[in-house]
């Protein structure tokens, strides 16, 4: 079949609805990944303008060779590699149908990690990235690229898996995208610290099948103990939804929850409790999201949103506290005035339409808003 994306024409196997992991016999190409890779090329276009020096991009696990050949486009010095030689040889037909040059090599990602240094390193695997996160944090140069589509591991809903993945504590709660982030982000933090190495999200997004983060490096050892210093808990109490987060790597949770006394207060961490994304770079990002994208519309959605939200960990879903005050849900931007109205910081967050952040607690959310009851 052939698709066309973002200015490129490239041939691919079949397509998924991106329900499945895709680890069926036929090179993976996933279409409802089109916004993550339209993002990834407005990421590498505002990046250039940041680090002009950055140039070779490494596509590492590359399939149908899509977002290498989107990349080439944009005049990257691109490598791709994969290990299975009918991707390899269908990235190189691509490569060729575009008149683009691309080194693609079958080759496993870590060994050609640990072989070469690039400026930039994408990382999209089937599920977890971990297995090659030491490999891209101590080789790239400038910004590892990072997809994570083991959504339930990593919020906490396969609750063993996500501790064995990310040596950290993930928990089902109703902000359970931004928990999957976080627990992404405190691990790469973490393996890159280990090579005296800061990674700083500048961009990340997540979605019903993935999160994405973009994580710029610093290569001086107190950069990296100012990020392990921005790693800490939540604790969240499963019979109000008021939670709490505390810097630092040895959790100390409350007996009980400070609202409402329960017991049933869980704790999770360590998790990435700073900004996951710089808002001028992220409004930089948006100035380069242009028209032949397909999915443009979204892409500028999601970063708008994404540039405005509130920074502080963790998000509320307007719909769960509705049900549990037994309110009907209002519209979101009446509730969120009305929060700011009685002097709380409040906006939307990008995980998904009733998501939103505020400054305010359970209870000062339900004494604010009264639309919807
Ligand atoms: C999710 S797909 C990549 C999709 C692609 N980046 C895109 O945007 O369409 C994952 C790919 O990783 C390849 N792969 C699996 N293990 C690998 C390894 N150790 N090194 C390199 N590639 C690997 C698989 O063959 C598969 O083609
Ligand atoms: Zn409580």
């Amino acid at each position: 079949m052939r698709v066309t994306e973002g200015g490129v024409e490239f041939e691919v196997a079949d397509a998924r609805d991106g329900a499945s992991e895709g680890r069926g016999d036929d090179v993976f190409y996933n279409p409802t990944q089109e916004l993550n890779r339209d993002l990834t090329v407005a990421v590498l276009r505002a990046y250039r303008e940041r680090e002009p020096r950055a140039d070779s991009y490494l596509d590492a696990m590359t399939a149908s060779g899509v977002r290498a050949l989107r990349a080439a486009n944009e005049g990257w010095d691109v490598t791709a590699a994969d290990t299975d030689a009918e991707a390899v040889a269908l990235a190189r037909e691509n490569a060729a149908r575009n008149d683009l040059d691309v080194d693609v090599r079958e080759r496993d990602a870590n060994a050609l990690m640990h072989d070469s240094t690039h400026d930039v390193i994408d990382l999209d695997p089937f599920g977890t990235p971990v297995p090659f996160a030491d490999a891209a944090f101590s080789n790239a140069r400038d910004l590892v690229c990072v997809t994570a589509t083991d959504t339930a591991p990593l919020c906490g809903a396969h609750f063993e898996s996500g501790v064995r993945s990310y040596s950290a504590v993930p928990r089902n709660t109703d902000y359970h995208p931004e928990m999957g982030l976080r627990i992404l982000l405190s691990a790469m933090v973490r393996t890159a610290a280990r090579y005296d190495t800061a990674a700083r999200p500048i961009c990340s997004h997540v979605s019903r099948h993935y999160a994405r983060t973009y994580l710029e490096l610093d290569g001086r050892a107190t950069k990296a103990d100012e990020c392990i210093d921005e790693l800490g808990h939540v604790y969240h109490c499963e019979d109000c939804l008021t939670r709490d987060h505390e810097y630092g790597l040895i959790a100390d949770p409350p007996e009980a929850c400070p609202a409402c006394g329960s017991n049933r207060v869980v704790t999770a961490g360590p998790l990435w409790l700073g900004a996951i994304r710089e808002s001028e770079f992220v409004a930089r990002v948006a100035s380069h999201v242009d028209d032949e994208m397909g999915e443009a519309a979204r892409a500028r959605r999601t970063l708008d949103t994404l540039e405005t939200e509130l920074d502080r960990p963790t998000h509320y879903d307007q719909h769960r506290l509705c049900k549990e005050w037994t309110r009907s849900a209002p519209a979101m931007d009446d509730f969120l005035a009305e929060l700011r109205d009685a002097g709380f910081e409040a906006s939307r967050a990008h995980y998904h339409g009733t998501a939103f952040k505020t400054d305010a607690s359970v209870a000062e959310i339900r004494e604010a808003t009264t639309a919807g009851e």
